[in-house]
Protein backbone atom coordinates (compact mmCIF):
# COMPACT_ATOMS: atom_id res chain seq x y z
CA UNK A 1 0.00 0.00 0.00
CA UNK A 2 3.22 2.50 0.49
CA UNK A 3 4.19 1.97 -2.96
CA UNK A 4 0.76 3.69 -3.80
CA UNK A 5 0.40 7.34 -4.89
CA UNK A 6 -1.31 9.98 -2.84
CA UNK A 7 -4.78 10.89 -3.89
CA UNK A 8 -4.95 13.77 -1.62
CA UNK A 9 -2.72 15.72 0.49
CA UNK A 10 -3.90 18.44 3.17
CA UNK A 11 -0.87 20.00 4.33
CA UNK A 12 -1.37 22.36 7.36
CA UNK A 13 -4.31 24.17 6.56
CA UNK A 14 -5.81 26.63 8.41
CA UNK A 15 -9.93 27.61 8.01
CA UNK A 16 -12.67 28.86 9.64
CA UNK A 17 -16.00 30.49 8.67
CA UNK A 18 -15.93 34.52 9.49
CA UNK A 19 -13.41 35.54 12.19
CA UNK A 20 -13.87 32.37 13.46
CA UNK A 21 -10.93 30.15 13.21
CA UNK A 22 -11.78 25.95 12.86
CA UNK A 23 -8.61 24.44 11.37
CA UNK A 24 -5.14 25.21 12.82
CA UNK A 25 -2.79 23.26 10.69
CA UNK A 26 -5.06 20.35 9.69
CA UNK A 27 -2.84 17.34 7.80
CA UNK A 28 -3.84 14.41 6.20
CA UNK A 29 -3.09 12.44 3.30
CA UNK A 30 -4.55 9.15 1.81
CA UNK A 31 -3.03 6.57 -0.86
CA UNK A 32 -5.01 5.34 -3.87
CA UNK A 33 -7.34 2.64 -2.86
CA UNK A 34 -6.88 3.14 0.99
CA UNK A 35 -10.04 3.74 3.13
CA UNK A 36 -9.26 6.53 5.72
CA UNK A 37 -11.21 7.90 8.50
CA UNK A 38 -11.26 11.08 10.42
CA UNK A 39 -12.19 10.96 13.76
CA UNK A 40 -13.08 13.21 16.94
CA UNK A 41 -15.95 14.38 19.08
CA UNK A 42 -18.72 16.58 17.73
CA UNK A 43 -17.22 20.40 16.54
CA UNK A 44 -13.89 18.87 16.72
CA UNK A 45 -13.67 19.84 12.81
CA UNK A 46 -14.28 16.88 10.79
CA UNK A 47 -16.93 18.42 8.71
CA UNK A 48 -14.71 21.70 7.94
CA UNK A 49 -11.62 19.49 6.93
CA UNK A 50 -14.16 17.68 4.19
CA UNK A 51 -15.71 21.04 3.21
CA UNK A 52 -12.08 22.87 3.03
CA UNK A 53 -11.20 19.64 0.42
CA UNK A 54 -14.21 20.76 -1.82
CA UNK A 55 -13.20 24.08 -1.66
CA UNK A 56 -16.88 25.19 0.07
CA UNK A 57 -14.85 26.90 2.95
CA UNK A 58 -11.29 27.16 1.42
CA UNK A 59 -8.47 27.27 3.41
CA UNK A 60 -6.27 30.80 3.74
CA UNK A 61 -2.97 28.96 5.02
CA UNK A 62 -1.59 25.67 3.76
CA UNK A 63 -2.36 23.32 1.03
CA UNK A 64 -4.75 20.48 -0.61
CA UNK A 65 -3.20 18.45 -3.66
CA UNK A 66 -5.27 16.26 -5.44
CA UNK A 67 -3.73 13.77 -7.66
CA UNK A 68 -0.43 15.71 -7.33
CA UNK A 69 -2.57 19.13 -8.66
CA UNK A 70 -2.79 21.74 -6.09
CA UNK A 71 -6.73 22.55 -5.39
CA UNK A 72 -7.01 24.81 -2.65
CA UNK A 73 -8.08 27.89 -4.54
CA UNK A 74 -9.97 26.31 -7.09
CA UNK A 75 -13.95 26.41 -7.12
CA UNK A 76 -15.88 23.70 -5.76
CA UNK A 77 -16.75 22.25 -9.09
CA UNK A 78 -13.73 22.26 -10.83
CA UNK A 79 -12.34 20.36 -7.48
CA UNK A 80 -15.31 17.94 -7.93
CA UNK A 81 -14.99 17.33 -11.50
CA UNK A 82 -11.13 15.98 -10.49
CA UNK A 83 -13.08 13.25 -9.36
CA UNK A 84 -13.81 14.08 -5.96
CA UNK A 85 -17.38 12.76 -4.48
CA UNK A 86 -19.15 13.83 -1.15
CA UNK A 87 -22.15 11.76 0.83
CA UNK A 88 -22.96 14.82 3.29
CA UNK A 89 -24.69 14.21 6.48
CA UNK A 90 -28.62 13.97 5.64
CA UNK A 91 -28.32 12.26 2.49
CA UNK A 92 -29.63 15.30 0.08
CA UNK A 93 -31.13 12.81 -2.47
CA UNK A 94 -33.64 14.13 -4.58
CA UNK A 95 -37.21 13.10 -3.16
CA UNK A 96 -39.33 13.89 -6.75
CA UNK A 97 -37.08 11.47 -8.72
CA UNK A 98 -37.03 8.00 -8.90
CA UNK A 99 -34.24 5.90 -7.53
CA UNK A 100 -33.39 4.91 -10.69
CA UNK A 101 -33.29 8.39 -12.33
CA UNK A 102 -31.08 9.58 -8.58
CA UNK A 103 -28.80 6.98 -9.83
CA UNK A 104 -28.49 8.13 -13.35
CA UNK A 105 -28.84 12.01 -13.38
CA UNK A 106 -25.17 11.86 -12.37
CA UNK A 107 -23.52 9.09 -13.79
CA UNK A 108 -19.93 10.11 -15.43
CA UNK A 109 -17.03 8.72 -16.01
CA UNK A 110 -14.82 11.48 -16.43
CA UNK A 111 -11.82 9.71 -15.57
CA UNK A 112 -12.05 7.50 -17.96
CA UNK A 113 -12.11 4.45 -15.13
CA UNK A 114 -12.33 0.89 -16.43
CA UNK A 115 -15.17 -1.06 -15.26
CA UNK A 116 -17.24 1.96 -14.59
CA UNK A 117 -19.99 2.24 -12.25
CA UNK A 118 -23.35 1.75 -13.87
CA UNK A 119 -27.14 1.09 -12.55
CA UNK A 120 -25.53 -3.17 -12.53
CA UNK A 121 -23.27 -2.52 -10.21
CA UNK A 122 -24.73 -0.60 -7.60
CA UNK A 123 -27.83 -3.14 -7.96
CA UNK A 124 -25.47 -5.73 -6.68
CA UNK A 125 -24.11 -3.71 -4.20
CA UNK A 126 -27.20 -2.32 -2.52
CA UNK A 127 -29.72 -5.21 -3.99
CA UNK A 128 -33.02 -2.95 -2.08
CA UNK A 129 -32.37 -0.34 -4.64
CA UNK A 130 -33.20 -2.89 -7.54
CA UNK A 131 -36.49 -3.83 -5.43
CA UNK A 132 -36.94 -0.09 -4.87
CA UNK A 133 -35.71 1.02 -8.57
CA UNK A 134 -39.05 2.49 -9.70
CA UNK A 135 -40.28 4.08 -6.11
CA UNK A 136 -39.66 7.68 -5.40
CA UNK A 137 -36.94 9.20 -3.50
CA UNK A 138 -39.33 10.29 -0.89
CA UNK A 139 -40.86 7.06 -0.41
CA UNK A 140 -37.57 5.43 0.99
CA UNK A 141 -36.80 4.79 4.36
CA UNK A 142 -33.35 6.21 6.07
CA UNK A 143 -31.74 3.37 5.53
CA UNK A 144 -32.39 3.21 1.91
CA UNK A 145 -32.06 6.99 0.97
CA UNK A 146 -28.40 6.63 2.52
CA UNK A 147 -28.03 3.95 0.20
CA UNK A 148 -29.20 5.80 -2.54
CA UNK A 149 -26.88 8.87 -2.04
CA UNK A 150 -23.88 6.33 -1.33
CA UNK A 151 -24.88 4.84 -4.89
CA UNK A 152 -25.49 8.27 -6.76
CA UNK A 153 -21.68 8.85 -5.86
CA UNK A 154 -20.49 6.26 -6.59
CA UNK A 155 -22.15 6.61 -10.09
CA UNK A 156 -19.71 9.39 -10.72
CA UNK A 157 -16.52 7.10 -10.67
CA UNK A 158 -14.87 9.18 -8.04
CA UNK A 159 -10.98 8.88 -7.43
CA UNK A 160 -12.08 9.94 -3.78
CA UNK A 161 -15.62 9.01 -2.30
CA UNK A 162 -15.88 10.99 0.83
CA UNK A 163 -18.50 9.98 3.61
CA UNK A 164 -19.82 12.17 6.25
CA UNK A 165 -21.48 10.43 9.02
CA UNK A 166 -23.53 8.29 6.60
CA UNK A 167 -24.39 6.17 9.26
CA UNK A 168 -25.80 9.06 11.52
CA UNK A 169 -29.22 8.08 12.54
CA UNK A 170 -29.87 4.50 10.92
CA UNK A 171 -30.49 1.37 12.58
CA UNK A 172 -28.04 -0.98 13.81
CA UNK A 173 -28.87 -3.42 11.05
CA UNK A 174 -28.77 -0.90 8.22
CA UNK A 175 -25.20 0.44 9.34
CA UNK A 176 -24.16 -3.02 9.00
CA UNK A 177 -25.25 -3.11 5.38
CA UNK A 178 -23.40 -0.28 5.17
CA UNK A 179 -20.16 -1.11 6.57
CA UNK A 180 -20.61 -4.33 4.48
CA UNK A 181 -20.81 -1.93 1.23
CA UNK A 182 -17.77 0.10 2.63
CA UNK A 183 -15.50 -3.25 2.97
CA UNK A 184 -16.37 -4.57 -0.70
CA UNK A 185 -15.74 -0.95 -1.98
CA UNK A 186 -12.51 -1.02 -0.55
CA UNK A 187 -12.25 -4.60 -1.61
CA UNK A 188 -12.46 -3.34 -5.14
CA UNK A 189 -9.96 -0.39 -4.84
CA UNK A 190 -11.96 2.69 -4.33
CA UNK A 191 -10.15 5.36 -2.36
CA UNK A 192 -12.68 6.53 0.60
CA UNK A 193 -12.29 8.85 3.03
CA UNK A 194 -15.12 7.94 6.37
CA UNK A 195 -16.18 10.50 9.17
CA UNK A 196 -18.34 8.64 11.54
CA UNK A 197 -18.43 7.34 15.20
CA UNK A 198 -18.12 4.27 15.34
CA UNK A 199 -14.49 3.31 15.85
CA UNK A 200 -14.44 0.05 16.83
CA UNK A 201 -16.21 -1.12 13.62
CA UNK A 202 -13.98 1.41 11.19
CA UNK A 203 -10.79 -0.12 12.97
CA UNK A 204 -11.95 -3.52 10.40
CA UNK A 205 -12.49 -1.27 7.80
CA UNK A 206 -10.39 1.42 7.36
CA UNK A 207 -6.27 1.81 6.81
CA UNK A 208 -5.10 4.63 8.27
CA UNK A 209 -6.84 7.65 10.82
CA UNK A 210 -6.36 10.87 11.86
CA UNK A 211 -7.55 12.07 15.44
CA UNK A 212 -9.25 15.39 15.16
CA UNK A 213 -9.31 17.59 18.70
CA UNK A 214 -10.44 21.14 18.48
CA UNK A 215 -9.32 21.50 15.00
CA UNK A 216 -5.68 20.14 14.69
CA UNK A 217 -4.41 16.20 14.43
CA UNK A 218 -3.51 14.86 17.79
CA UNK A 219 -2.94 11.39 16.94
CA UNK A 220 -2.91 9.63 13.40
CA UNK A 221 -2.05 5.74 12.56
CA UNK A 222 -2.85 2.65 11.12
CA UNK A 223 -5.36 0.46 12.75
CA UNK A 224 -3.29 -2.01 14.14
CA UNK A 225 -1.78 1.15 16.10
CA UNK A 226 -5.08 2.66 17.09
CA UNK A 227 -6.39 -1.13 18.17
CA UNK A 228 -3.01 -0.50 20.70
CA UNK A 229 -3.93 3.12 21.79
CA UNK A 230 -7.46 2.76 23.09
CA UNK A 231 -7.00 5.82 25.56
CA UNK A 232 -6.86 7.48 22.45
CA UNK A 233 -9.85 6.58 20.78
CA UNK A 234 -12.08 6.50 24.49
CA UNK A 235 -10.71 10.11 24.91
CA UNK A 236 -11.40 11.83 22.00
CA UNK A 237 -14.12 9.97 20.11
CA UNK A 238 -16.16 9.63 23.27
CA UNK A 239 -17.22 6.12 22.85
N1 LIG B 1 -21.25 27.35 8.74
C1 LIG B 1 -20.62 27.57 9.89
N2 LIG B 1 -20.48 28.82 10.38
C2 LIG B 1 -19.86 29.07 11.55
N3 LIG B 1 -19.31 28.10 12.33
C3 LIG B 1 -19.43 26.84 11.91
C4 LIG B 1 -20.08 26.50 10.67
N4 LIG B 1 -20.04 25.15 10.52
C5 LIG B 1 -19.38 24.68 11.62
N5 LIG B 1 -19.00 25.69 12.44
C6 LIG B 1 -18.27 25.53 13.69
O1 LIG B 1 -17.01 24.95 13.41
C7 LIG B 1 -16.63 24.03 14.41
C8 LIG B 1 -16.29 22.70 13.76
O2 LIG B 1 -17.44 22.16 13.16
P1 LIG B 1 -17.42 20.88 12.22
O3 LIG B 1 -18.79 20.73 11.65
O4 LIG B 1 -16.28 20.95 11.30
O5 LIG B 1 -17.16 19.74 13.28
P2 LIG B 1 -17.29 18.18 13.16
O6 LIG B 1 -16.05 17.63 13.70
O7 LIG B 1 -17.67 17.82 11.78
O8 LIG B 1 -18.46 17.85 14.16
P3 LIG B 1 -19.96 17.37 13.92
O9 LIG B 1 -19.91 15.90 14.03
O10 LIG B 1 -20.68 18.02 15.05
O11 LIG B 1 -20.38 17.87 12.57
C9 LIG B 1 -17.77 23.98 15.39
O12 LIG B 1 -17.45 24.80 16.50
C10 LIG B 1 -18.95 24.56 14.63
O13 LIG B 1 -19.82 25.23 15.48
Amino acid sequence: MSQAREVLRVDAIDAGYGQSQVLFGMHLAIREGETATLLGRNGAGKTTTVRAILGLTPPHKGSIHFNGRRVDAWPTDRIARLGVALVPEGRQIFPNLSVTENLVAFAANRRGAKGPWNLERVHALFPRLKERARNMGNQLSGGEQQMLAIGRALMTNPALLILDEVTEGLSPLIREEIWTCLRQLRAEGQTALVIDKYVERLLSLADHHTVVEKGRVVWAGSSAQLREAPDIWRFYVGV
